[in-house]
């Protein structure tokens, strides 16, 4: 199996401009009677770097699994990649949409070879079966690993890695079918200050990439921003704060909107950080 021939999603015939990767009008998600998510509108292009920032609760692993296509909307309109939700077989979907999560890491067995955690997402299993996998599935494996730092520890269990390694191997595995879309759900999560450092710089690369795909970055803390991205929405109470290009609506008001209490926002040499007023 070849997995690397992945259409780029490029300009329809005819149209303005490139088609949005996500597009969503008027969604709620409810779910008995906890709104989780509220008219929701939201469009993400192809060249698009989005980092969704809120507190706890606030929705955005919701909102990611919608852009995910694993969750459809309680009301409104969800599309991705040109294909409306409800009206699209998800299981052709998934594959062209990079997803990582914590809830996808725990799926994976701590006894799996960590090589074959990355070559076994073109089959969107986790763990090496009975696949066959050629020679253009090893290579695609083999760069990426080498591409997120994780070379060296191919052949060790994912088990035994340390949470920097992990957080990025799941990374090389949602690029591994060449998404149009790469969504990434607290990837700082539980690394210490050398761990997201190097994160940060790696998604930095990553986001300056003209052939890499769209991100969607969700995160609760503005230093985890990587320089290159482009655009911020804002989540409060599963309702959008602010939405747009980052330099716009990234400022202190609009965080302390946010987190519900008076931060002031700076930007020292190209990174964000935040603080209490
Ligand atoms: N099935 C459900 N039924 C009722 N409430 C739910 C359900 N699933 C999630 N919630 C609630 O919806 C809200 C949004 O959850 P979500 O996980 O999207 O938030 P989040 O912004 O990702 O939070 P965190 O930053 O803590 O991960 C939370 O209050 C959560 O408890």
């Amino acid at each position: 199996m070849s997995i690397s021939a992945v259409s780029s999603g490029g300009p329809s015939p005819g149209a303005a401009g490139p088609e949005p990767v996500v597009e969503m009008r008027g969604v709620d998600v409810v779910r008995g009677t906890a709104h989780l998510l509220r008219g929701i509108g939201w469009s993400v292009l192809p060249d698009q770097r989005w980092v969704v920032l809120g507190p706890n609760g606030a929705g955005k692993t919701t909102l990611l699994q919608l852009a995910g296509a694993h969750m459809h909307p309680t009301r409104g309109e969800v599309r991705l990649l040109g294909e409306t939700m409800g009206a699209v077989d998800v299981f052709e979907l998934r594959p062209r949409i990079g997803l990582t999560s914590a809830a996808l890491a725990q799926r994976i067995q701590p006894g799996e070879r960590t090589g074959d955690v990355v070559l076994s997402a073109g089959y969107a299993v986790v763990g090496r079966g009975r696949e066959r996998y050629d020679i253009d599935d090893l290579t695609r494996a083999a760069a990426l690993m080498h591409q997120w730092g994780v070379q060296a520890v191919a052949h060790r269990s994912f088990g035994t890695l340390s949470e920097g390694e992990r957080k990025r191997v799941q990374i090389a595995r949602a690029l591994m079918t060449d998404p149009e879309l790469l969504l990434l759900d607290e990837p700082g999560a539980g690394l210490d200050l050398g761990g997201r450092e190097d994160l940060v710089a790696r998604l930095a690369a990553l986001a300056g990439s003209p052939s890499a795909p769209a991100q969607v970055l969700v995160t609760h803390h503005v230093e985890e921003i990587p320089p290159g991205y482009t655009h911020a929405l804002l989540l409060r109470e599963g309702a959008v704060v602010a939405s747009g290009p980052l330099a716009q609506v990234l400022n202190g008001e609009a965080l302390s909107q946010t987190f519900g209490l008076p931060l002031t926002l700076e930007r020292p040499g190209g990174r964000y950080t935040a603080r209490r007023r």
